[in-house]
């Protein structure tokens, strides 16, 4: 069981100092946590905006770009040249279209962003082609553009107006012996002067050029990722990025990135959580309004648009959080191995305390068992003699509770005004300082008496008598045991009368009681007549019987301060106090003949029989000058001898 308590606190002493760690210190870091998230996603708004504006800042310069070339005036004269049917009426010279050649190739060729640019008639045809080869100039060829998208939408378009085509739609006119590269065409319709429709300006935008200024932005933060995806969910970027697999150009993000795609396609804008990533994400809509700073509307394919643009940035866990902050785990740390030595500390010496009380509260119980339940007394008492403790033996011994006792009864009342002397004397010498007994009675509540021996000592403090303290022992069982052997010593065990023993002590004491008080004194002797033949003829537990019934008839017959003692085998004698001799022979006539008369019953062989005996005596006074009852003894017994001699049954007065 203390081993079980152990353990629990052991548990308490590991597991409580946790709690409160935790429960101080997770607060703190979830703040920290909660920092860190609020500047994840502040850092994750600047990079959403810093690539916005990378990525639409080029597309916006580069449409108002094909809104100059359609309203160059060289570049409307050519187109509408080109209109007419036959070359003289063309009215265009060569060098005007090598001017114009040159001019666009020169335009197209110092940025990068622009992969060529292409005038195309009314009829779809291409008029003229920038950049053009060194050698062969400006390129007018017979390409056909009569069924693209960017020639079908902008011949539709009114001045000003755009058509910008899905990024990547028309590769099959970009194959000049490089790689792919997905493009972006932007088409404007061109009018000449007097307002006639004469053709299509195609400008094709490098689209790996256009959204290298978004990675370039990403740059900022190196766990930083861009995503661009169509309408769709077509991958718009040059490559995946990072935990995102999205193949490349045009790779399907949606079956690819379902969770991000789902949450992005739900909204607008917002933010989530997803592989413990933060997506922060807009719409992106090139046909909006603020695109337009020259431009009319702008068209594109609406299955393409809008756009969803957005930023992944990883987020802090818990164990990276620890990882940059290892002060505060070395904190944690320390603080809860402190707590939990504490604990540990806590717990065993608790342990070992408890076990000491207890040993300290059985000892107390021992000590108190042992002074509550002793087989004496126990008490103390005041200067005064008022208790102040006793222990439970006392207490059964008086009959009292401790209640009714202790500070209420003062332990003098206790003692039979007899004894209370020998108590006062030992009482005085423990008060002054010594030890002190005495053998006093008590009186107990009841009225009986109890005698006992009391041993005191003093208890003092810095020398000051405070009280006495004393051990009680019961002296009524030995009282009672030394009487019964007194009595013994003085009595017949057959029949129950005094011996001679007692009758001698007794003498002396009525004899000097009998000279003081002038009054006679008479004694009897008594002796059974043949009493062998009772023995010899019945039995010796036949001849017992004789003698008891032969006492308790004299006895019936004596007064009460007469004395019957057995002072041989089967002879009596009596004592009989302020008798004169007359009385005296009067006395032993009346035992004579009761003697005679009253049978004994006795059982002999199995039949109850009646044993006639009688007695033969000798009186004498005592007489005042003796002093001892020798030779009082001696003249009964010679008269005892001469009633036998004259026949037995008889009294013989005998007085000198
Ligand atoms: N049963 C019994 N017999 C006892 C006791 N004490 C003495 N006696 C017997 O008493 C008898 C005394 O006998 P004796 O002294 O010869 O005298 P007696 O037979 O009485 O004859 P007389 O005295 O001459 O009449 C003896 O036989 C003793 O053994 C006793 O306590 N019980």
């Amino acid at each position: 069981m203390p081993l079980r308590r152990l353990h629990t606190r052991l548990l308490l002493a590991v597991s409580i100092p946790l709690i409160l760690v935790s429960t101080t210190l997770l607060p703190v870091l979830h703040v920290h946590m909660e920092t860190r998230l609020n500047s994840l996603s502040a850092e994750a708004d600047a990079l959403l905006k810093v690539g916005q504006e990378a990525l639409t800042r080029d597309i916006n310069e580069s449409l108002n770009y094909a809104l100059a070339i359609a309203e160059m005036p060289g570049l409307r004269r050519y187109l509408a040249a080109q209109s007419l049917t036959t070359l003289t009426d063309q009215q265009y010279s060569l060098s005007d279209l090598s001017q114009l050649s040159n001019f666009l190739t020169t335009l197209i060729s110092h940025n990068a962003r622009y992969t060529k640019l292409v005038l195309i008639d009314n009829q779809g045809r291409e008029v003229l082609r920038a950049p053009r080869s060194n050698k062969t100039g400006a390129r007018v060829s017979g390409n056909l553009h009569v069924n693209t998208d960017y020639f079908i939408e902008a011949s539709k378009l009114l001045p000003r107006d755009l058509y910008i085509s899905p990024p990547g739609r028309n590769l099959q006119f970009e194959l000049f012996g490089r790689d792919v590269i997905p493009v972006v065409n932007v088409s404007t319709p061109v009018f000449d002067a007097t307002g006639e429709r004469r053709g299509v300006v195609l400008l094709s935008l490098n689209w790996d050029y256009l959204t290298d200024a978004l990675r370039q932005a990403m740059l900022l933060d190196q766990n930083a990722n861009m995503i661009l995806v169509d309408a769709q969910g077509r991958w718009l970027l040059d490559e995946g990025i990072g935990s995102i697999d999205t193949a490349s150009f045009g790779g399907n993000f949606a079956a690819l990135s379902p969770l991000y795609w789902q949450a992005m396609q739900q909204r607008n804008e917002g933010n989530a959580t997803i592989d413990n990533h933060l997506l922060r994400f807009q719409t992106e809509d090139i046909r909006t309004q603020r695109y337009r700073s020259l431009a009319g509307t702008i068209f594109s394919d609406n299955a393409d648009h809008p756009w969803k643009l957005g930023v992944t940035l990883p987020r802090p866990t818990w164990l990276s959080l620890f990882k940059e902050e290892t002060t505060v785990l070395w904190f944690l740390l320390l603080t809860y191995g402190v707590a939990v030595a504490f604990g540990i500390f806590w717990s065993i010496s608790s342990q070992r305390q408890r076990e000491l009380r207890q040993a300290a509260q059985r000892h107390a119980y021992e000590v108190s068992d042992l002074y509550e339940n002793a087989p004496c007394g126990y008490h103390s008492i005041d200067k005064s003699g008022l208790v102040v403790k006793m222990n439970r033996t006392e207490l059964a011994w008086l009959g009292y509770s401790a209640k009714e006792v202790i500070g209420h009864i003062n332990y003098r009342e206790l003692i039979t005004p007899e004894t209370r002397e020998e108590f006062e004397k030992a009482f005085q010498n423990v008060k002054d300082n010594q030890s002190g007994s005495a053998e006093c009675t008590l009186l107990t509540r009841n009225g009986e008496h109890r005698h006992v021996m009391i041993q005191g000592s003093a208890y003092t403090r810095n020398g000051r008598f405070v009280h006495s303290r004393a051990m009680v022992f019961d002296l009524t069982e030995r009282k009672q045991l030394e009487e019964k052997l007194r009595a013994q010593a003085m009595t017949d065990p057959l029949t129950g009368v005094f011996n001679r023993r007692y009758l001698q002590a007794q003498a002396k004491i009525e004899m000097s009681r009998a000279r003081r008080q002038n009054h006679p004194i008479a004694l009897i002797t008594i002796d059974i007549d043949h009493f062998k033949r009772i023995n010899d003829e019945y039995g010796h537990d036949v001849g017992d019987d004789v003698l008891k019934n032969f006492t308790q008839i004299v006895s019936d017959l004596l007064r009460q301060e007469d004395l019957l003692c057995r002072v041989g085998g089967e002879e009596f004698a009596v004592l009989l106090p302020n008798t004169a001799i007359e009385q005296a022979q009067q006395v032993a006539e009346r035992i004579r003949i009761s003697i005679e008369q009253a049978p004994t019953t006795v059982e002999y062989e199995g039949t109850q029989q009646a044993l006639k005996v009688t007695a033969s005596l000798g009186v004498t006074p005592i007489h005042v000058r003796e002093k001892s009852l020798k030779p009082a003894l001696k003249r009964a017994d010679i008269g005892l001898y001469k009633a036998k001699e004259n026949g037995r049954n008889q009294v013989i007065l005998h007085t000198l």
